[in-house]
C-alpha cells in the first residue's frame, strides 16, 4: 500500500477498533481455512484442493481472482460441500460472530442459502435454527471476550434455481427469531431478479425486507428490475449504478434517471470493493466507484462479501480505502452510519444502535489526539524550559 499519511489518517488499530456495520457477508463465504480443513476431514470431504489451511486459504483468493463472477463462484464447492451437517452449522456460524466481533464490527447481516446445506438430510428448518444457534452462541463468546456484536441473518434463494418463494415463506417464519430479511444470489448474468418476482410480491404482502444482488456482473437493467419491478429495499452491491453517472473533464457530474431515483430515494448500496476487483467489476481500489458514490452523497455501505475468497475483513476493506481515498475516521463513521441506517432491524434498535454504540465509538477514537497532543505539548514546554 501506498500511504497518503495525514493527522486524519486512522492507524490500522483505530479502523479495528472503529464501530463497524456490516450489511453483506455471506456465511458460506467467510470461514476460516483451518476450519474448512477441519470440517473435510470429519466429514469425509475429499475435494479439497489443499489440506494445509495457509495454502488453502491462498488457494481460495487465487481461485477467486478471476476476473469472472461465475468463476468465483466456483470456490463455494467447497465451502459449501463442507457445511451440510448440523454441527459444521453451528461451528461456522459460532466462528463468523467471533471474527466479526474481534475486528470490530458491532452489527452484523450475514446471508447464506439454505437449499444449499441439505445434502447431509437436514431439512430447511433445521439448517435456520443451526445457524442461529451458532450466531448466538458466537455473540455470547465475544461478549465474554470484551466484544460486543449482534448478528441478524439473512436468507437467500439462489437466482438459477427454483426455490425462492419457498425461501421467502422460510425467512417469513423466522422473521424476530433471528432472520431480519432475505436475498437472492448467484450468477446475475442470464438470471434476471424478475424470475423471482413472486418472492418478492410475497415478502412485500408480509411487509418484510429483502435485498437484492444487482449491478455487480450485469448493469443497470438489472438494478432497475430489482428496484422497480421487484420493490429491492437494498442493493447486493449496485456498483454498475456508476454507469448511469457522466462526469465531465471540467468535473461537472450528471445523474441518469436510474442514478437519480437511487440516490433520491436513498437506496443502500452494499459496496464490495475487494470481492469487485476478483470479479472484474472495478480495475483497482482507487478506481473504484465507492470514491465518487461518496462524494455524491449516494447511501453506500463498506462490506466484505466473502472474507475467505477475499482474504479480507472489514479492516482490511476500509484500510484499502483509506489508502485510496485518504478517508477519516469521519469517513468511516459516515459509512457506518449509512449502513446502521439500512439496517433490516425495527427503527428504534438502528437508532440506538447509531447513537449509543457507533457515534460514540467514533467520538472516543476521534477524542485520543487530543490527549497525545497534550502529552507532546507539555513535553515540549518543559524541555523548552
Ligand atoms: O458476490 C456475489 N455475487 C453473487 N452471488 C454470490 C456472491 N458471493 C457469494 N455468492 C453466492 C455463493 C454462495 O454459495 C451463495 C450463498 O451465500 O451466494
Ligand atoms: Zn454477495
Amino acid at each position: 500500500m501506498t500511504s497518503q499519511s495525514t493527522a486524519n489518517t486512522p492507524t490500522p488499530d483505530q479502523i479495528r477498533r472503529a464501530p463497524k456495520v456490516l450489511l453483506h457477508d455471506h456465511l458460506d463465504g467467510g470461514l476460516r481455512p483451518a476450519t474448512v480443513v477441519d470440517l473435510a476431514r470429519a466429514s469425509g470431504y475429499p475435494h479439497l484442493p489443499d489440506t494445509d489451511p495457509d495454502k488453502l486459504g491462498l488457494w481460495f483468493r487465487e481461485a477467486a481472482d478471476s476476473g469472472s463472477l461465475e468463476r468465483y463462484l466456483e470456490t463455494f464447492s467447497h465451502t459449501v460441500g463442507v457445511m451440510q451437517t448440523r454441527d459444521a452449522l453451528v461451528r461456522v456460524a459460532r466462528e463468523c460472530a467471533e471474527d466479526l466481533a474481534a475486528d470490530g464490527v458491532v452489527y452484523a447481516e450475514v446471508r447464506y442459502a439454505p437449499e444449499q446445506h441439505l445434502e447431509g438430510g437436514l431439512g430447511l428448518e433445521e439448517v435456520v435454527d443451526a445457524v442461529n444457534e451458532g450466531f448466538r452462541e458466537g455473540e455470547r463468546l465475544a461478549r465474554e471476550a470484551g466484544h460486543r456484536i449482534r448478528v441478524g441473518a439473512l436468507l437467500t434463494a439462489m437466482r438459477h434455481a427454483a426455490r425462492s418463494l419457498e425461501i421467502a415463506e422460510l425467512a417469513n417464519r423466522h422473521r424476530d427469531l433471528g432472520v431480519v430479511g432475505f436475498d437472492i444470489a448467484g450468477a446475475e448474468a442470464g438470471f434476471p431478479p424478475t424470475r423471482h418476482l413472486d418472492a418478492f410480491e410475497y415478502l412485500k404482502r408480509e411487509n418484510n425486507h429483502f435485498t437484492i444482488h444487482a449491478g455487480e456482473a450485469f448493469g443497470l437493467p438489472s438494478i432497475w428490475q430489482a428496484l422497480q419491478w421487484c420493490g429491492a429495499d437494498r442493493l447486493g452491491h449496485g456498483v454498475r449504478i456508476i454507469d448511469d453517472i457522466e462526469v465531465a473533464a471540467d468535473g461537472g457530474v450528471t445523474l441518469g434517471r436510474l442514478a437519480s431515483y437511487v440516490r433520491d430515494k436513498r437506496v443502500p448500496l452494499e459496496l464490495c470493493p475487494s470481492s469487485n476487483l476478483q470479479t472484474g467489476a472495478a480495475a483497482s481500489y482507487a478506481e473504484h466507484p465507492i470514491g465518487l458514490l461518496r462524494r455524491l452523497h449516494f447511501r453506500a455501505t463498506v462490506n466484505t462479501d466473502n472474507r475467505l475468497m477475499s482474504g479480507t475483513s472489514m479492516s482490511r476493506e476500509f484500510a484499502h480505502l483509506v489508502d485510496a481515498f485518504g478517508y477519516t475516521l469521519d469517513d468511516m463513521q459516515w459509512f457506518s452510519v449509512n449502513a446502521m441506517k439500512s439496517a433490516f432491524i425495527p427503527f428504534d434498535e438502528r437508532l440506538a444502535m447509531i447513537n449509543d454504540v457507533v457515534k460514540p465509538g467514533y467520538a472516543e477514537l476521534k477524542s485520543e489526539w487530543l490527549f497525545q497532543r497534550t502529552a507532546s505539548t507539555s513535553g515540549s514546554a518543559e524541555s523548552a524550559g
